[in-house]
């Protein structure tokens, strides 16, 4: 078990190279940064109800921003391996999800499905959905996101296929801007026999669609 692990986090290192790297201001200068823009909204940020609140927002960022923090090569690091030879489909269907978007930083609200092959041995479901949180947590653009949940279980789990697709509204595209409420925007990524068989491709989507298959 040993050798796997340390094999899968080597294989991280590039998946996780995507982490910008950045000096972060004090929490001091965050929450005065909040009280700059409670001012620049119109709002008095020394009333009762908001002398609190720079302190609550930069909590908030944390928890929802926490996924700079995170690594997906710790998260996906435990395989099991007796499982009985079982190398087929392993479809997680219908994973919600926050993430934010990096254009005007308002949220992105979806679900992701994943489905990949295993090879030597299965990741914990769990572990899936904890991959998706990784990347949902940062600033995001669904492409990305897509790309990225793809890529970290490709160069971890070296599975004999991956296939990923995230349905997500923008509430950018919703509550300002445009202002198109439940539009709903998809994005996929395959690799491997996904990529290689269409076949693979149409049963994946089948399964995403169909709640009986
Ligand atoms: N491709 C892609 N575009 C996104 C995503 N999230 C937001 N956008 C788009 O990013 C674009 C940013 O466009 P800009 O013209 O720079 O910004 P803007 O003036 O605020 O644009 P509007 O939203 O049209 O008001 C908009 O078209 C958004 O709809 C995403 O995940 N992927
Ligand atoms: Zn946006």
């Amino acid at each position: 078990m040993d050798a796997v692990v340390k094999s899968l986090s080597a294989r991280m290192a590039d998946a996780t190279a995507d982490k910008p790297s950045v000096t972060r201001p004090s929490r001091e200068e965050a929450e005065a940064a909040v009280r700059v823009l409670l001012q620049w909204a119109g709002e008095d940020p020394d009333r009762e109800g908001l002398i609190d609140t720079p302190r609550r927002v930069v909590r908030t960022y944390e928890e929802l921003f926490r996924g700079y923090r995170d690594d997906p090569s710790i998260v996906l690091d435990r395989v099991f391996e007796e499982v009985a030879g079982y190398d087929g489909l392993v479809l997680l269907r219908d994973i919600p999800f926050y993430s934010h978007c990096e254009h005007h930083m308002v949220p992105i609200i979806g679900t992701a499905h994943i489905a990949y092959y295993p090879t030597q041995g299965v990741v914990g479901l769990s572990k899936l959905a904890r991959v998706v949180d990784v990347y949902a947590r940062r600033l995001q653009t669904q492409e990305r996101l897509t790309a990225q949940i793809t890529d970290a279980l490709e160069e971890t789990l070296k599975p004999r296929g991956v296939a990923v697709m995230i349905e997500a509204e923008h509430m950018c595209m919703s509550m300002r801007g445009i202002q198109k409420q439940g539009v709903s925007t998809l994005t996929t990524r395959f690799t491997g026999l996904f990529k290689e068989e269409p076949g693979e491709q149409a049963r994946f989507m089948a399964m995403v669609r169909s709640k009986a298959a």
